[in-house]
């Protein structure tokens, strides 16, 4: 028999990941044998053109979307082993979310909106991790505002910190700054950012941006839902390099 040893260095790893749909000649595959590894306190970027398959790998990892094939291991729990309950519930705790539409509930303040998935989980925020949390997004004076009473900008900090308010496992971002000006832009991205290298949170963020991917520690290319690239330690520079010679080659 083997055992699986779980490295502490990987937050989740995808095994001959695929995912398709529809049938015969009008099949899709929106993935197909993607195997990556996404370490562990590390903010990790997807780009790609669009079509390429990445939401479609955010939602596998995320449990969000079941794939048609291969595996995914978040920490020790392979997903596909999960039943609809027990996916839920991982989806509830262990990970977190930020897309683009902020998806904030207009009825309630800042506050409660970061507060709301532990509220619904039953569970006690941490107080000092939740001030720590607030503290860095910088909206202590908005907490009792309405998202109607806030910018865009300060909108989607709230959302970052409803992803962090439970100290999940992952925080997967779709798309976060798609919505936003350059400036509340790098306030989002800045934030993410530290709370990969302050508080040691694994991201995984889907962009079009080469800025915001330079954010990153890491970028993976997507093209026809395969890997293609991967860049470490990127610059938006090396980004654009790095899409434009992929482009030629698919060119090509
Ligand atoms: N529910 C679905 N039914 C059929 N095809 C789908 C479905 N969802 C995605 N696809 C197809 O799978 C492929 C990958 O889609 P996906 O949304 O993951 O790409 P993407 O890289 O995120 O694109 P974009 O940058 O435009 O958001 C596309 O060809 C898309 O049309």
């Amino acid at each position: 028999m083997t055992v699986n040893v779980v490295d502490q260095a990987v937050a989740i790893r995808t095994m001959g990941l695929g995912k398709s749909y529809g049938a015969g000649e009008t099949r899709i595959d929106a993935l197909a044998d993607v195997s990556v590894d996404f370490g562990r306190a590390r903010f990790t970027a997807i780009m790609g053109p669009s079509g390429s398959g990445k939401s479609t790998l955010l939602h596998c990892l995320a449990g969000l979307d079941r794939p048609t094939s291969g595996q995914v291991m978040l920490g020790d729990v392979e997903l596909s082993s999960l039943g609809e309950k027990a996916l839920t519930h991982l989806r509830r705790d262990r990970v977190g979310f930020v897309f683009q539409a902020f998806n904030l509930v207009p009825t309630l303040t800042a506050l409660e909106n970061i507060t709301l998935p532990l509220d619904l989980a039953g569970r006690k925020p941490d107080a000092e991790w939740l001030d720590k949390v607030i503290t860095t997004i910088g909206l202590r004076d908005r907490l009792s505002h309405k998202p109607s009473e806030l910018s865009g900008g300060q909108q989607q900090r709230v959302a970052c910190a409803r992803a962090l308010a439970s100290r999940p496992d992952v925080v997967f971002a779709d798309e976060p700054t798609g919505n936003l000006d350059s400036r509340s832009s790098a306030d989002v991205l800045g934030f993410l950012h530290h709370s990969v290298r302050e508080f040691g949170q694994t991201v995984v963020m889907v962009t079009h941006d080469p800025t915001a991917a330079a954010y990153a520690d890491r970028v993976l290319f997507l093209a026809d839902g395969r890997l293609r690239s991967e860049l470490l330690d990127p610059t938006a520079e090396s980004v654009l390099d790095t899409m434009k010679r992929l482009d030629t080659r698919e060119d090509g």
